[in-house]
C-alpha cells in the first residue's frame, strides 16, 4: 500500500497531477455509441447535444473484424466534434485487458486523441491489479504525448471476482472516476441462470406460507441487483467516486428500464448506460430529482441554515441528518439546472 503523501503523485515524468477532487459534472446517461457504423456515427455531432457521455465502445457487442474500424472510428469522432461546447463528456469502453487489442486501443486513442477524452471505461476489473496496470500506462502515455489533463478510469464491476474486490478497485488510483455494474458478464461469471441484460426475474420471489384454507399463496418478484448496487455504492461512496447501473437490454419494454434504473438512482447512482435513442428520455427523466422533493429539500434546508438544529416540516422531524439528505437532493437539481432550462424553471431554485 502507499503511503497517503505518494498516492497523488504522477506515476510519469511529464505526466498531469492526478485530480484531487473529480471534476462536478452532470452525467445522468453514458451513452453507447458503436463508432463502426458509419450510419450512427454521422450523427454524433447532434448526439453529442443531447447526452450527458458519449461513449465510444470499442469492446463487447464489436464483431472481431471491426475492432480497428471502431477505434479508427471513435478517433475520428473525436476529432470530428467539440463536445466540451456543450460540456458532454467523451469517454470509450476499451477492450479487455487480457484481449489483444488493448494496447492499439490505448496508444492510438491517447496519441490522437488524450486531450479530448475525459474518461476510459475499463471492462472486467477484477483487482486493483488491474487499475495499478492501466493507471501507469495511461501516465506514461500521458507524458509521452504531452497531455495535460488527467485522463480518468472508470470500472466495469462484472465479474465474480471483482465484486469480491469492489473496495479495493475502487480505492486502487486518484484517477478512478466510478464504477457502472455490468449485469451481463456478471450474471454468466456467477452462474445466474438468466439471459436478460439487467432488470428484473420473473422467477426470483418469496413466497407467503401456506394458509389454512389453501388459499393462493401471495408472492412478490425481488431485485436480482440489490446486493451488487448496494455493494458498489458503498465502495463508490466510501472513495468519492461515483456508481452508476450498467445496460438494459430489452428496448422494447420502457416500464422496466425505468423501473431498473429509478432503483439504481434511489440506491445512490449517478446514472445509468443508454444503449439506444429511446432510453435517453428515460435517463434524463429518472437521474433528475422529482421537483416535489426538491421543493421539500429546499424548505429544509432553509428551515436549518447552518445544518444544524432539530425542526418540525409537515409533522415530519428534521436535523442534521435530513438536512445531508436535503443537500444531496438540492446540489443535484441545481447541477440538473444548469444544463436543463425547463427543469430549472420547474424547480425554481435561487
Ligand atoms: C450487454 C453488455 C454490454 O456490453 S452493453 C454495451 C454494448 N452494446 C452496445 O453498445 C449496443 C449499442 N447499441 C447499438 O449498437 C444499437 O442500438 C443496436 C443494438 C445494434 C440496435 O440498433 P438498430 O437495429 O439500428 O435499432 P433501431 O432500428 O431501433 O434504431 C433506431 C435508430 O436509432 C439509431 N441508433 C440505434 N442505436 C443507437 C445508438 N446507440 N446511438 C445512436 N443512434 C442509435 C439507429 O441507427 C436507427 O437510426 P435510423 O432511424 O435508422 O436512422
Ligand atoms: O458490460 C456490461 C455487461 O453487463 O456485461
Ligand atoms: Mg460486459
Amino acid at each position: 500500500m502507499k503511503l497517503p503523501r505518494r498516492f497523488f503523485q504522477p506515476l510519469a515524468t511529464g505526466a498531469p497531477a492526478p485530480f484531487r477532487e473529480l471534476p462536478v459534472k452532470l452525467e445522468r446517461m453514458i451513452h453507447f455509441v458503436p463508432p463502426h457504423n458509419d450510419k450512427v456515427r454521422a450523427r454524433v455531432p447532434e448526439l453529442a447535444a443531447t447526452v450527458d457521455v458519449v461513449l465510444g465502445n470499442l469492446e463487447d457487442a464489436v464483431p472481431v473484424d471491426q475492432k480497428e474500424a471502431a477505434r479508427k472510428g471513435f478517433v475520428a469522432m473525436a476529432q470530428a466534434t467539440d463536445f466540451a461546447a456543450s460540456g458532454t463528456g467523451l469517454w470509450t469502453r476499451i477492450n479487455a485487458l487480457n484481449s489483444p487489442w488493448i494496447l492499439d486501443d490505448l496508444f492510438e486513442i491517447v496519441s490522437q486523441v488524450g486531450d479530448k477524452l475525459d474518461v476510459v471505461m475499463v471492462p472486467k476489473v477484477e483487482g486493483p491489479w488491474d487499475i495499478h496496470y492501466i493507471d501507469q500506462l495511461l501516465a506514461q502515455l500521458e507524458a509521452k504525448h504531452g497531455v495535460k489533463k488527467p485522463i480518468l478510469v472508470h470500472a466495469i464491476l462484472e465479474t465474480a471476482e471483482g465484486v469480491a474486490n469492489v473496495d479495493a478497485i475502487a480505492s486502487a488510483s486518484p484517477r478512478m472516476h466510478g464504477m457502472s455494474l455490468g449485469p451481463a458478464d456478471l450474471a454468466a461469471s456467477r452462474g445466474m441462470k438468466t439471459t436478460r441484460v439487467g432488470g428484473g426475474h420473473p422467477d426470483y420471489r418469496v413466497i407467503a406460507d401456506p394458509t389454512q384454507d389453501g388459499a393462493a399463496r401471495a408472492s412478490a418478484q425481488q431485485d436480482l441487483w440489490h446486493y451488487t448496487i448496494a455493494k458498489m455504492v458503498d465502495a463508490c461512496m466510501a472513495n468519492g467516486l461515483k456508481a452508476f447501473y450498467g445496460p438494459f437490454g430489452d428496448f422494447s419494454d420502457g416500464d422496466a428500464c425505468e423501473a431498473q434504473f429509478r432503483n439504481a438512482f434511489l440506491m445512490g447512482c449517478a446514472g445509468a448506460w443508454t444503449l439506444h435513442p429511446n432510453q435517453v428520455a428515460i435517463a434524463k427523466r429518472v437521474f433528475a430529482p422529482d421537483p416535489a422533493e426538491v421543493a421539500f429539500a429546499v424548505r429544509i434546508v432553509e428551515a436549518m441554515p447552518d445544518g444544524t438544529g432539530a425542526v418540525m416540516l409537515d409533522g415530519k422531524m428534521q436535523d442534521d441528518a435530513t438536512w445531508k439528505q436535503a443537500k444531496v437532493i438540492v446540489d443535484l437539481a441545481r447541477l440538473v439546472a444548469e444544463k436543463d432550462p425547463e427543469l430549472a424553471k420547474t424547480y425554481g431554485l435561487k
